[in-house]
């Protein structure tokens, strides 16, 4: 699986965002966005995800055949933090729950909840979980899905020292053939990255 950018741009309004990027993502490489705050790297990582077409220049999503836009989402998975977890619903259910429409990695939800440390909770709703218990399960419904391409946008948001060791942990043994990008102003949530791309550089 591939996202080929070729000579893209997104433009809100008159403001450029980033534009002429022709870059090729490739499976099993570990990309990082990087720039200050407003720079663009959540807009730039929603253009992957298919939720944001480009300004300017061509996206495609290459497996094997260029696959068409409305199929994408199914390749995809995604941890940000404009996107809501149902909080009326406990962690066990919200991960049965979208297990429907976005298949899990075959690792069951039992053991997914052990291993990000919240089966203690399992059975309580989410609106009474803490920050930063509310990340690893955004963290899990991404990484556990059985997608091959994953999007991650500040994804250490909220997490404390053992967070942070869960997510590389996460990374190391979920992660190994997905093309995964992160999004982040911090270099302990994409020093695994092996390509690094500045997007003030794509101004
Ligand atoms: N839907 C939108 N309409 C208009 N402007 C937008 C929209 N979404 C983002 N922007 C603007 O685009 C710029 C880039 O925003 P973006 O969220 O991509 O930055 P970022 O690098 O992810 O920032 P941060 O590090 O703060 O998360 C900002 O100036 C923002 O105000």
């Amino acid at each position: 699986m591939e996202i080929i950018l070729d000579n893209a741009g997104k433009r809100f309004n008159r403001d450029w965002i980033f534009r002429n990027l022709t870059i090729t993502f490739k499976e099993g490489q570990r990309y990082a966005i990087t720039g200050p705050n407003g720079s663009g790297k959540s807009t730039l990582l929603q253009v992957l995800s298919g939720s944001m077409s480009p300004s300017s220049g061509k996206i495609n999503w290459q497996q094997h055949a260029a696959l068409p836009h409305e199929e994408v989402h199914k390749y995809v998975s995604i941890a940000a933090p404009y996107l809501e977890i149902i909080e009326e619903m406990t962690a066990s259910e919200f991960l049965h729950f979208h297990q429907t429409f976005k298949p899990l990695n075959g690792t069951s939800i039992k053991d997914i909840l052990e291993i990000i440390g919240l089966s203690h909770a399992a059975d309580k709703q989410i609106r009474f979980y803490s920050s930063g218990m509310k990340q690893r399960v955004k963290l899990a419904q991404a990484i556990f899905a059985s997608a091959p391409i994953l999007l991650l946008d500040e994804p250490c948001t909220n997490l404390d020292t053992m967070g942070y060791e869960l997510y590389h942990n996460l990374i190391k043994e979920y992660c190994q053939n997905k093309l995964v990008v992160v999004s982040s102003n911090d270099i302990n949530e994409y020093n695994f990255c092996e390509k690094v791309i500045s997007i003030m550089e794509h101004k």
